[in-house]
């Protein structure tokens, strides 16, 4: 019997013809030779060759070392060339010509898939806001009384944006002072600044966490004072990724009054190697949850879900995070309060432009669940709660630890969509 050929998939294969992510990849032979590739079951079709093998008028958009340029041409040509891709995988008439451009997963090497413009994480989920409203501020409520006015955010560093499988350094900076008060490696509320007289500790956190969040991919852009819409959504973002925002829980806690996380998270940030198109989730579009409070106009989609507009409301995206193996929390995205259009439609309000490579992630996705919460800092309520893993007991994150996050979503007939995963291993600090 003849070998199967990789462009046969079992009909169920989550990286089917209805998925087609992209990400960019180099082989062994040719470490310097960046190449954008489509996933197609666990095999990497080089999209630039196969453009050229075809004749594809697509050629200078795929034959590019990054997503950037396909990414600005906008949503006709993004559907134009997933219907490219589906032909040249699915077709017999292209079987001989494609067949021998797709590479086993295992023998290439992914790499960041996009130049990341501006990255702003929000802050989207009710559940993990107010747990953690809870544990740093349990003086006051669990919510501050903005939060279900607009999607709170911040912006990121984009420049420590990194690919999965990119190790992770155990971050150093500031730590509370001790100074007779309870110290920042103890369960405890913001409530015990010290008095400014005792000098802060420093060395590396002792409270690494992940988190896991679901991010959007900008493609094209937009001009100066001109807000995108709610409906402008699909006509902007190019596509979705797995999110992992490391978090130095003892560093942010001293850090972030009154400003923001800064440091305490500023030292990567961790995207999947594969971006999936917009498109690709159309099946997995769900209306968010019922919100309690009116919202101002712009950001108000009550309308557009009544009337069965197509506006992306929520996405029912389910998310594993697993550390060393161990499943340790199945985060729910269609529980997120704010959707990604709410999220565009809000940074963009204020007359701010976006530009193609801009990434803004959803936010810690955390469902109502104790299960399903999406960082230690809830699961083990700050310490407080270890969880009992095969290898021992975690607080929050030990050298050599790997957190994995991987998710699927409903795709056409009974078929799921797979997200390609974001990884990440913890090394130690260095001095
Ligand atoms: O409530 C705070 O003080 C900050 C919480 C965060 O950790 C910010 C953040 O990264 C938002 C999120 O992931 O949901
Ligand atoms: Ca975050
Ligand atoms: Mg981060």
């Amino acid at each position: 019997m003849p070998p199967l050929s990789p462009l046969d998939l079992a009909h169920d294969d989550p990286y089917g013809p209805h998925n087609l992510p992209y990400g960019v990849f180099t082989t062994p032979d040719a470490p310097d030779l960046r190449r954008i590739g489509v996933r197609y079951g666990d095999h990497v079709l080089d999209a630039g060759a196969a453009a050229a093998a075809v004749g594809s008028p697509h050629i200078a958009l795929l034959g590019h070392p990054t997503l950037n340029p396909l990414m600005a041409a906008g949503r006709p040509v993004w559907q134009a060339v997933r219907e490219e891709l589906r032909t040249w995988l699915t077709e017999s008439a292209h079987r001989s010509a494609i067949e021998p451009l797709l590479h086993p997963l295992t023998t290439v090497v992914l790499h960041l898939p996009f130049e990341v413009a501006d990255y702003v994480d929000f802050y989207a989920s009710e559940h993990h806001a107010s747990n953690v409203g809870r544990i740093f501020r349990p003086d006051g409520g669990p919510l501050t009384p903005n939060w279900k006015h607009m999607p709170i955010g911040y912006h990121g560093r984009a420049g420590t944006v990194v690919v999965s499988d990119t190790p992770v350094v155990r971050p150093r900076g500031q730590l509370r002072p001790p100074a007779g008060q309870p110290t920042s490696d103890q369960p405890t509320s913001d409530q015990s600044a010290p008095a400014h007289s005792a000098l802060p500790l420093f060395g590396p956190t002792r409270r690494l966490d992940f988190e896991a969040e679901v991010a959007f991919v900008v493609g094209a852009p937009s001009p100066f004072n001109t807000p995108v819409p709610l409906s402008g959504f699909h006509d902007h973002v190019f596509g979705v990724c797995l999110l992992n925002d490391w978090s130095a829980r003892d560093i942010q806690s001293w850090e972030y009054r009154p400003l923001g996380p800064f440091l305490g998270k500023s030292f990567a940030t961790s995207v999947a190697a594969w971006i999936t198109p917009l498109d690709a989730l159309a099946a997995a579009r769900t209306a968010p949850p019922t919100r309690d409070v009116p919202l101002l106009p712009y950001l108000d989609d009550s309308a557009a879900d009544a009337a069965g507009a197509a506006e992306p409301g929520g996405l029912d995206l389910r998310i594993e995070v697993a550390i060393n193996g161990h499943p340790v929390s199945h985060p729910p995205f269609a529980a997120m309060y704010w959707t990604a259009a709410q999220q565009l439609a809000h940074m963009t309000v204020n007359g701010a432009s976006l530009r193609t490579g801009d990434l803004f992630a959803s936010g810690t996705v955390s469902g109502p669940e104790p299960h399903q919460r999406g960082c230690l800092l809830e699961l083990t309520w700050s310490g407080r709660d270890p969880l009992r893993l095969p290898d021992g007991e975690r607080t929050f994150l030990e050298d050599g630890d790997e957190v994995t996050l991987t998710a699927w979503a409903p795709g056409p007939g009974n078929n799921r969509v797979a997200l390609g995963e974001v990884t990440g291993c913890v090394v130690p600090s260095t001095p």
